[in-house]
């Protein structure tokens, strides 16, 4: 495999267990059950799925925040799976993470340029103080925010600029990854769009590498080049955004898509498919087999007996005869689902009844040809600073 070839992240096998306790006892929570996935350079990969599905202990695990319990995580070739000490601070270098709440990784009492500065001092990076403050002004710059919001506090500052300052800090380090834990959730709309095409901009000039992680799936479609859908620990659905977005193979990702607000375009694609019902299953007692079958509409007996792997779809019938052509640059993994009747799925309509499929409905937007800057359809104009 040559280097350009080589994922940037590689994951197999990643699990987390929790020990908890609860009125009956104790119990061990599979937060994430043995998932598999790779990030190629320059790419966006996003983790979606309801709560708790495991999506930010994913993150977490990448950063060391808990311990993996098994599996291996390559960074550009190197195991970071158990590291310590020095190696830690170095892994936390090369990843970084944006949160949904600016406020976490801002001190209220200090201004918002000393927050850019830190990892800057931590890694020894930017020479003296001087040098570290004009780098900490060339990143505010970058981000879009002018020097006057340099010796601000942090609640002088507006949602958006005080995001903005998080991904100046999450920048300091120049990471190979970057991973945005619902970064952009707690935004209003317009100010969401703009967050969206800064990080698209500076993806385009910069190469990062993002792990973008969401509920909102209009959001996932315009950000991504890939997508990974889990549930209840699991890895259920994996593929080129578009694959996914237009033609969901697995039961859940269907549900998921159907499920999304009315107003939100993915729903509206996928209007003809029955929307998720009932509540997720406790992640201390998750159903055998196939852990969605207690809400799929397809299950069958078989389903309980048996772990499904993931395998590539029957071809959808209006697919075009390239898999993951809808990325930037190659696809980086075949579209594959973990469902052991994706021939019926794919054969009926979301109900169980046999009929024939939605077709999708028309191509969207999120993709643009390589290192080109995405702009939000929905971007409501001037940038917030
Ligand atoms: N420290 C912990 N101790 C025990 N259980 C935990 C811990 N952290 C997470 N969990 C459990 O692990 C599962 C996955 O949680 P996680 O926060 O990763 O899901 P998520 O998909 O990110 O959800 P959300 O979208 O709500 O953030 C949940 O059942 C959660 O309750």
């Amino acid at each position: 495999m040559t280097d350009d070839e080589r994922p940037l992240l590689s994951v197999r096998d990643l699990q987390v267990r929790f020990p908890v306790t609860t009125d009956r006892g104790k119990g061990v929570v599979h937060a994430v059950a043995g998932i598999d996935f790779d990030i190629h350079r320059g790419r966006t990969v996003s983790l979606v799925g309801e709560s708790g599905s495991g999506k930010s202990t994913v993150a977490n695990a990448l950063m060391h925040l808990v311990e993996p319990s098994a599996g291996t995580v390559l960074l550009d070739g190197r195991d970071i799976t158990s590291v310590r000490g020095k190696e830690l601070k170095a892994l936390r270098r090369r990843i970084a993470m944006v949160f949904q709440d600016p406020f976490a990784s801002l001190d209220p009492r200090q201004h918002v340029s000393r927050a850019v500065e830190e990892p800057l001092e931590v890694h020894g990076l930017g020479g003296d103080r001087a040098g570290r403050r004009r780098r900490v002004a060339e990143l505010f710059e970058l981000v879009g925010l002018s020097g006057r919001f340099l010796d601000r506090y942090p609640h002088e500052l507006s949602g958006g600029q005080r995001q903005r300052v998080s991904i100046a800090r999450a920048l300091a380090g120049e990471p190979d990854l970057i991973i945005l834990d619902e970064a952009t959730a707690s935004l209003d709309v317009s100010v969401q769009a703009q967050i969206m095409n800064l990080l698209n901009r500076l993806q385009g000039e910069l190469g990062l590498t993002y792990l973008f992680i969401a509920h909102d799936l209009a959001v996932v479609e315009h950000m991504s080049d890939h997508v990974l859908v889990m549930y209840l620990g699991r890895l259920m659905e994996d593929g080129d955004v578009q694959d996914v977005f237009d033609a969901p193979a697995h039961p859940y990702t269907k549900a998921l898509l159907a499920s999304a607000p009315a107003a939100n375009p993915v729903a509206e694609r996928r209007r003809r498919t029955a929307p998720l019902e009932g509540e997720v299953p406790s992640p201390l007692h998750p159903p055998s087999g196939c852990v969605f079958r207690t809400r799929c509409p397809w299950a069958a007996d078989e389903c309980a007996g048996t772990v499904p792997v993931p395998v590539p779809p029957p071809p959808h019938r209006s697919a075009g005869p390239q898999p993951g052509h809808g990325g930037r640059g190659p696809a980086v993994r075949e579209h594959v689902a973990a469902c052991i009747r994706l021939p019926e799925v794919r054969a009926s309509s979301g109900t169980g009844t046999p009929s024939p499929e939605a077709p999708p409905t028309g191509a969207h937007s999120a993709t643009t040809p390589a290192g080109a800057t995405r702009s939000a359809p929905w971007d409501a104009g001037a940038p917030d600073p």
